[in-house]
C-alpha cells in the first residue's frame, strides 16, 4: 500500500502532477491538499479507472492532517509561481512560510514519508524543510529531495536539438548545483552516451538550461511559469523513487539533498563547501542512499560555472537556514 500526497494540488503544476500519479500503477491511495478547490480536482480525477484511491482535503476541519495521516511521499507544489521581471528569489517572501507550515505538518503527521519540495526557490525552501524537521526532531536527510529533475529534463530535450538524437531522454545528462540562474550548472561533458557540441554553440546552451525557467515565464506573459514540463518532472522524480522503494535497483537522479546526511555527501560538501546541492543520487529503499561525487570529473569551462554556482547558492542556503532560527515578526 502506497499513499501519496500532493500539497498545492489545485495549482498550475498540482492538477497536472495529480492527474499523472492518478494513473500511475505505483500509487494506491493519492490525497490532494490545497487551500482551494480540491474537492472539484479528487472528484474529477476520481472518475479515472486507475488502481489508486483519491480523495482532497482543504485547510478547514483539520483538512491538513487527513490529507497526510499515513502518508508514504508528499509532493510539495504549493506556492506562487514568477511573473516576468521576478526572480525566484522574490517568492521566499510569500513561499518560505507555505512551506515551513506544510512540513510542521509532515514533522507532526507523517515524518517518515519521502518529502518532494517544488516549490521555489528550491535552493531556500529545502533548507527551510530540513531545519523544520530539524527543529522537531524528526529530520531524515536520506528522506527529504528538492526537485531539480526539470534542469535534467530540459538538458536533455535541448541537446537533442543540437545533436538530432530521437529520443531526447535517452542521454543521461548530469544537471548539478541548485535551481536558479547561473546555480544551474550542466555538465555535457559528462553525458553518457557523449555528446558533441559545437564550441560555438556551447554557451548558448548552458544558458538555455540555467535560464529555461525565464523562458516559459516570458512566453506566458504574466500567466505564471512552467506547470507542465514542470508536472512531468516531477512525477518521473517521485516515480523513480517508487520504483527503487519498491526494490528497483541502479535508480540514479540528480536531487537536492543535505549532503552531510547522505552517504558519499560529506565529501561533495567538503569539496563545495556547502551542506545543500544537487548531486546524482542513487534511489533506494531508505530514499537517498548514495550522493555521486562527479564535481572532479567536471572540464576546465564547467569548473568556472561551479565556482559561479558555489557563490550563488551560499546565499541562498543561508537565507533558509536563517528563516527558520530567526522567524520574520
Ligand atoms: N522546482 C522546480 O523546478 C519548479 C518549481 N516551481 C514552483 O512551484 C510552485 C507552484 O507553481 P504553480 O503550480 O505554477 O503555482 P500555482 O499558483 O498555479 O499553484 C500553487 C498552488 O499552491 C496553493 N497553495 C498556496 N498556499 C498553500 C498552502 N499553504 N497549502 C497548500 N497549498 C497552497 C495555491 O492555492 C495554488 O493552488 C511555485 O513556487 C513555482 O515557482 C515551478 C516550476 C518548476
Ligand atoms: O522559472 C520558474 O520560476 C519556475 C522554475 O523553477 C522553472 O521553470 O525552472
Amino acid at each position: 500500500m502506497v499513499k501519496a500526497v500532493v500539497a498545492g494540488a489545485a495549482g498550475g503544476i498540482g492538477q497536472p502532477l495529480s492527474l499523472l500519479l492518478k494513473a500511475s500503477p505505483y500509487i494506491d491511495h493519492l490525497s490532494l491538499y490545497d487551500v482551494v478547490n480540491t474537492p472539484g480536482v479528487a472528484t474529477d480525477l476520481s472518475h479515472i479507472s486507475s488502481v489508486a484511491k483519491i480523495d482532497g482535503f482543504l485547510p478547514k476541519d483539520d483538512g491538513l492532517k487527513k490529507a497526510l495521516t499515513g502518508a508514504d511521499i508528499v509532493v510539495i507544489p504549493a506556492g506562487i509561481p514568477r511573473k516576468p521581471g521576478m526572480t525566484r528569489d522574490d517568492l521566499f517572501k510569500i513561499n518560505a512560510g507555505i512551506v515551513k507550515g506544510l512540513i510542521e505538518g509532515i514533522a507532526e503527521t507523517c515524518p517518515d514519508a519521502y518529502i518532494l519540495v517544488i516549490s521555489n526557490p528550491v535552493n531556500s525552501t529545502v533548507p527551510i524543510a530540513a531545519e523544520v524537521l530539524k527543529k522537531a526532531g524528526k529530520f531524515n536527510p536520506q528522506k527529504l529531495f528538492g526537485v531539480t529533475t526539470l534542469d535534467v529534463v530540459r538538458a536533455e530535450t535541448f541537446v537533442a536539438e543540437i545533436s538530432g538524437e530521437k529520443d531526447p531522454a535517452k542521454t543521461v545528462i548530469p544537471v548539478i548545483g541548485g535551481h536558479s540562474g547561473e546555480t544551474i550548472v550542466p555538465l555535457f561533458s559528462l553525458a553518457k552516451p557523449s555528446v558533441k557540441i559545437p564550441e560555438d554553440k556551447l554557451d548558448a546552451l548552458t544558458k538555455r538550461v540555467q535560464f529555461g525557467g525565464d523562458e516559459v515565464v516570458a512566453a506566458k506573459d504574466g500567466a505564471g511559469s512552467a506547470t507542465l514540463s514542470m508536472a512531468y518532472a516531477g512525477f518521473r522524480f517521485a516515480e523513480k523513487l517508487l520504483k527503487a522503494a519498491k526494490g528497483e535497483s541502479g535508480i540514479v537522479e540528480p536531487t537536492f539533498v543535505y549532503l552531510p546526511g547522505v552517504p558519499g555527501g560529506d565529501a561533495i560538501a567538503k569539496e563545495t563547501g556547502l551542506e545543500y546541492f544537487s548531486v546524482p543520487v542513487e534511489l533506494g529503499k531508505k530514499g537517498a542512499e548514495k550522493a555521486h561525487n562527479i564535481i572532479g570529473q567536471a572540464n576546465e569551462y564547467e569548473k568556472k560555472l561551479l565556482k559561479a554556482c558555489y557563490e550563488g547558492l551560499g546565499g541562498n542556503i543561508s537565507k533558509g537556514v536563517e528563516f527558520v532560527a530567526n522567524p520574520p515578526k
